[in-house]
């Protein structure tokens, strides 16, 4: 398609320009461009077809080089990222050094948070408002902030809008209602919206009862009378948007989400009233793109695919090997057959965390609490009080949201709840807020709970079962990538032993995690150099085993600790503690990981040689490892 209207859209003041009609093209431009780059790789994709006649409408109405918008979570960025003079270099979209898939500040004076975790645009929005009166007094800049219906039940939200009430900000919350999350949304308030998309439209005018009770008839009428004009009255009163009114907000809707006159209407009239107000507007997940509607969840990021015109067929690329994803959930479906004490909880994670045939299989012992990762947590630890044996299957990134619950509602009672942390390390293109880099560091502060990582697919189910057995909290963590297998006389799991795959002169390399399998790939060749490097297999960082490691580090060169965490608490850190507080040589030891600063977007492979992760990262630290090793011998010699 030959792109006239998007190429000239440097900045949203040039929409203003534009007639109704070319407005409307623009929209189709834009969805070809979405189509354009998703169909080329992994990317977010329904839910930015979704929202194209919402962003056009936002930047017609307001002015966002002084208003504030926050897209909740983020994903849904694309057509403002579109319409914010990103479109030269839209194509880089995901790619190492190319656009973000998530708003970023350093794009855009238009993106102000960089974010891809759900649920704070309400928080972040009131801030924002709450900061420029007091900054820009006097020009009442407005503030707007676009919730999924996904990210409603978030309990941030909830605190946003008791503190937006409670302050009274003008402050434009707009639910982006499509239905879903990445799966079905699920819980009490998807049923409330579901019932809601039947009410009529309501602009927030007659909020107080006194309204209804005016309505209520005057004595003399007939009983019949009076019953049928109060049923009426009763029923204008009802309408979509009770909840939030009774948490202080004026309900405005709902609006169709892909009428732009309308949208625009809306959006103009919600901007003049004072005080919270909540938006509603239904929009459609995959809108304009057929299969996309059909199948929002494979299409939300879907594998590349090609668009045949002529029959309409969508060929999506099956992944080749299984990852680790895969091995866990096959791994907890087996332990849900053999024991029924045990059950798996996800936060709106289902597709992500492969849970969907767990779901059909065992639908009592599945839960989905929506996002809502700390509330998984505790609740979690109730069925373990009750003698259940649950598994929290959430991203490494997104149980950062649980911290505390992990601290008081399983750690301190030494609750036997298994968690499961996918995504644990470098996640590729969803970039730094999806990476998951920090959670062995967030773990191990805690007694009672131990932590573990699979070095490859075989340790994978004996490591759940051990858990699983185990008499308190317990974790493995377990990246986005292909699971590998590691030839070895496999040892089984034991409580806090690490296991030996070979035993090297030289030095050794101690893998916690997935790393192993380039541990071993990089011994392989260094053998071939002539240094005999060994390698462990970690295992257990809580409890460590240190017989093993100070072995390493005294009857070796050298020990290379090798993790997808970040160095700041890791498993070196680990490492370098226990060696150190028992008081053996410390200067032996190189830790490799993540450092300490953030890391950006792109292929996982990608990141990991730039980070000195991969095989010619690790063979370079060896060798130099080995030199400093020889010159401090020739030192003492
Ligand atoms: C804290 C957190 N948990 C989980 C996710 C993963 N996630 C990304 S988008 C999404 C669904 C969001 O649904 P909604 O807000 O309705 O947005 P839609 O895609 O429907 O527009 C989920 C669960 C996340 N980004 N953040
Ligand atoms: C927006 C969001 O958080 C998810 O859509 C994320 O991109 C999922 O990534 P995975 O593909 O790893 O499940
Ligand atoms: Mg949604």
């Amino acid at each position: 398609m030959e792109y006239e209207l998007l190429p000239m859209i440097s900045s949203p003041e040039e929409l203003k320009t534009l007639s109704n009609q070319q407005l409307e093209q623009l929209a189709e431009e834009i969805r070809e461009a979405l189509c354009e780059i998703v169909s080329d790789r992994p990317a977010h994709f329904a839910s930015n077809l979704g929202v194209v006649e919402l962003a056009i409408a936002l930047h017609l109405v307001f002015d966002f080089s002084k208003d504030r918008l926050i897209w909740d979570t983020g994903h849904q960025i694309y057509p403002h990222k579109l319409l914010t003079g990103r479109f030269p270099e839209f194509q880089t979209i995901r790619r190492k050094g190319g656009l973000m898939g998530y708003p970023n500040p350093s794009e855009s004076d238009y993106d102000l948070f960089m974010t891809g975790h759900a649920g704070a645009s309400v928080s972040t929005s009131l801030g924002l408002k709450a900061g420029d009166d007091l900054v820009y007094p006097g020009e009442n800049r407005k503030s707007v902030a676009v919730l999924g219906d996904g990210a409603l039940p978030s309990g941030v939200v909830f605190e946003a809008f008791n503190n937006a009430a409670g302050l009274n900000k003008d402050l434009l919350v707009i639910l982006n209602d499509n239905k879903m999350g990445i799966c079905p949304r699920v819980g009490g308030l998807a049923k409330y919206l579901d019932k809601a998309r039947a009410a009529p439209f309501y602009n927030g005018l007659k909020r107080d009862v006194s309204w209804l009770l005016n309505k209520v008839p005057m004595i003399g009428e007939s009983a019949a009378d009076t019953l049928g004009n109060f049923k009426d009255a009763v029923k204008s009163f009802l309408h979509g948007g009770m909840l939030f009114e009774e948490l202080g907000f004026r309900y405005v809707g709902p609006v169709d989400g892909h009428d732009l006159p309308s949208l625009q209407n809306a959006l103009k009239m919600v901007k003049e009233i004072k005080g919270p107000v909540l938006l509603h507007v239904f929009t459609e997940k995959g809108h304009g793109f057929q299969p996309a509607t059909e199948n929002p969840v494979k299409f939300h990021t879907p594998a590349p695919f090609c668009r045949d015109d002529d029959v309409g067929v969508v060929y999506a690329q099956k992944p080749s090997s299984p990852a680790y994803t895969d091995v866990v959930s096959d791994s907890i479906h087996t332990a849900m057959s053999e024991d029924e004490k045990v059950c798996v909880l996800t936060a709106a994670m289902c597709q992500g965390n492969k849970l969907d045939q767990i779901r059909a299989d065992f639908p009592d012992r599945f839960f989905d609490t929506g996002i809502c990762e700390g509330h998984a947590v505790a609740f979690a630890g109730g069925m373990a009080k009750s003698g259940m044996r649950p598994v929290v299957d959430i991203y490494s990134t997104f149980l950062q949201r649980s911290f505390d619950h992990i601290f008081q509602e399983v750690a301190l009672q030494n609750l036997p709840v298994t968690f499961c942390l996918d995504r644990a390390g470098l996640c590729g293109p969803d970039g730094p807020t999806h990476h998951g880099l920090f959670d062995v560091s967030y773990m191990r502060v805690f007694p009672n709970i131990t932590i573990m990582a699979p070095g490859d697919t075989q340790d994978v189910a004996p490591m759940l079962n051990f858990c699983l057995t185990h008499d308190g909290p317990a974790s493995i963590r377990y990246p986005k990538t292909k699971a590998e297998t590691v030839e070895r006389d496999f040892a089984e799991i034991e409580y806090g032993k690490s296991e030996v795959i070979r035993w090297g002169e030289d030095g050794m390399f101690v893998a916690f995690g997935a790393q192993l399998s380039t541990c071993v790939a990089a011994a392989e060749r260094l053998a071939k150099d002539g240094v005999d490097i060994g390698v462990i297999n970690a295992r257990f960082l809580r409890p460590l085993d240190t017989e093993t490691i100070f072995r390493a580090l005294q009857e070796t060169g050298f020990v290379i600790t090798v993790e997808e965490n970040t160095l700041c608490g890791g498993f070196g850190s680990a490492v370098l503690e226990a060696a150190n507080d028992a008081g053996i040589r410390t200067d032996n030891i190189r830790r490799l990981g993540i450092p300490d600063h953030f890391i950006e977007h792109g292929e996982r492979g990608e990141l990991l040689a730039d980070l000195g992760l991969d095989v010619a990262g690790l063979m370079k630290a060896a060798h130099e490892m080995s030199q400093k090793h020889l010159s401090s011998d020739s030192a003492v010699a």
